[in-house]
């Protein structure tokens, strides 16, 4: 099918350097979020289709065309399909938009994000031949030692909707930077791009079975490869309860898992801020952008009282002027909600909220102009408390909650005042003070006068209920390294523990 001179390809599951048809041969439908309609439809693959790429993966590490090669090898492919991504990019930009929603101005900056990310990890890889093996020197004559750094196995990558290409580069290129043979399981409500990165590993020949993708439901393609005997580690993105069931199958076979599960962030907005037009922006964007469908976004507004109704009023006044439109229209700024799940699931969120007691001081509507796709207008709650459901769990959507304080006591109090632990943010210009918060917040990730830049040089990851392990970085890398100890006794003399029987 071709939407708007984009054709939707239709591939089957990535296996092997190959497309492979699923042994069941079921399909999943494509929904476009913004029109409701079946634009394609992807490769359904259950645990049959597991074993086969666990197959793949164990037999690509066993071989030299992939298991020996040294980081520089594997650095080419990466730098490859960084290239074809670019020669791709308005092409992938669309088709991101087309089967998430996502504007097509993040879409497109995501593919920048995504080549950005195997150029670094590429980067890594080559300087991970000079670490490779390193000495340890014990200051003992008997003995020389030195540890190497080798892949981990066969690792199992699942991830979210929310950022589809971009989320499963930040676990597949360290992955490959790293050595290891990987099983990407994108998720089923925005799986193209995904299947795109496959025939993109085809064309630049990355050897098979070094990357298999297969697309297919949570249950059915995820649970099987996260209690199979031979993955040897899960790396996992997505919702709280899945990340337990992930963990609780992976415990079985004591695999390691790394899970980052998303928050339900703050902001806090201190009155000496200079230009309250600055900080109301990066509110604004710290919760709306991508929908609000961020696992970092700064959903917990905590203002300062002093401020706190100018700062509604300026706030309203950029929220009105945020154009809600198909996200392959110019200048979007807000595209539907992924799928009808989750358009179901933020209403219920919203109707809740007035039901608690609070107010909801704009939005929270299907725009009137857009009579079908999974549209809301962005939501400002007030006059809310910290037992209400608004406050406590993840919406993933456009839902910004607010609350006020007046002394910094107050605020710390209100901002980790949350099961979660990945990010906060807070606007102020007293350094102190934000040194302070920088070092009260419980989360893994602080941001100072902005909230949402990631950059991959820097970990990412949470604590609490945020899950554990990073993404990202050269933290991003080690996870998926065997750390490997060897110690050789170099004396010609006997260990002399035992009495000898010559003796
Ligand atoms: N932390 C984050 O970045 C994300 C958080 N979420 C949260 O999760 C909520 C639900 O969204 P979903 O798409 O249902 O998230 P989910 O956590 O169920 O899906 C994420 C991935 O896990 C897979 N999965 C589902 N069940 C599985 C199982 N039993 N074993 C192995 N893999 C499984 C899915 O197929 C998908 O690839 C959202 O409303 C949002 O609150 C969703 C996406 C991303
Ligand atoms: N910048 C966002 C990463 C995430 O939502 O997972
Ligand atoms: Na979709």
């Amino acid at each position: 099918m071709a939407i708007r001179n984009v054709r939707i390809p239709s591939r089957q599951l990535y296996i092997n350097g190959e497309w492979r048809e699923p042994v069941k041969k079921n399909r999943i439908p494509i929904i476009n979020p913004a029109t409701e309609e079946i634009i394609g439809d992807i490769p359904a693959a259950t645990a049959e289709d597991v074993d086969v790429a666990v197959e793949a993966a164990r037999r690509a590490l066993a071989r030299d065309d992939w298991g020996s090669t040294t980081g520089a090898q594997r650095a080419k492919y990466l730098r490859a399909i960084a290239a074809k991504l670019l020669e791709r990019k308005s092409e992938l930009a669309t088709l991101e938009s087309l089967d998430s929603g996502k504007t097509l101005f993040e879409s497109a900056a995501d593919m920048d994000d995504v080549a950005a990310c195997f150029e670094y990890y590429a980067d890594l890889a080559e300087a991970l031949d000079s670490k490779r093996k390193t000495p340890v020197n014990l200051h003992l004559d008997s003995f020389k030692t030195y540890v190497l750094r080798e892949p981990l196995g066969v690792v199992g990558l699942i991830t979210p909707w929310n950022y589809p290409l971009l989320m499963a580069t930040w676990k597949v290129a360290p992955a490959l930077a790293a050595g290891c043979a990987a099983i990407l399981k994108p998720s089923e409500l925005a799986s193209i791009t995904c299947l795109e990165l496959g025939e993109i590993c085809r064309e630049v020949g990355l050897p098979p079975g070094a990357l298999n993708i297969l697309t297919g439901l949570g249950p059915e393609a995820g649970a099987p490869l996260s209690s199979h005997p031979h993955v040897d580690k899960i790396a996992f993105t997505g919702s709280g309860p899945t990340g337990v069931k992930i963990m609780t199958a992976a415990a079985q076979l004591v695999k390691p898992v790394s899970l980052e599960l998303g928050g339900k962030s703050p902001i806090v907005v201190f009155d000496d801020i200079d230009n309250l037009d600055i900080a109301v922006e990066w509110a604004l964007f710290g919760c709306f952008a991508n929908t609000g469908q961020v696992c970092s976004a700064t959903s917990r507004l905590i203002i300062q009282e002093s401020i706190a109704s100018e700062f509604l009023d300026r706030l309203l006044l950029w929220t009105k002027n945020i154009k809600i439109s198909d996200p392959l229209e110019e200048d979007c700024k807000l595209g539907p909600v992924v799928s009808s799940g989750q358009y179901e699931k933020v209403l219920k969120f919203i109707s809740n909220a007035k039901n608690e007691g609070a107010t909801i001081l704009y939005g929270g509507k299907r725009p009137e102009h857009l009579k079908k796709g999974y549209y809301v207008q962005p939501i400002i709650i007030t006059d809310v408390n910290t037992s209400m459901e608004i406050w406590k769990e993840e919406v993933f959507g456009p839902v910004l909650c607010v609350k006020t304080f007046k002394t910094e006591e107050e605020a710390i109090e209100l901002a980790n005042d949350t099961k979660y632990g990945l990010a906060s943010a807070i606007m102020s210009k007293d350094v102190e003070r934000c040194e302070r918060f920088t070092k009260a917040f419980q989360t893994g990730i602080i941001w100072i006068n902005c909230s949402q830049p990631t950059f991959h040089q820097l970990p990412w990851g949470g604590k609490k209920r945020s899950g554990f392990g990073r993404d990202l970085g050269e933290w991003g890398l080690e996870k998926y390294l065997n750390i490997k100890q060897v110690t050789e006794y170099t004396s010609d003399d006997a260990w002399d523990f035992y009495k000898s029987p010559s003796n």
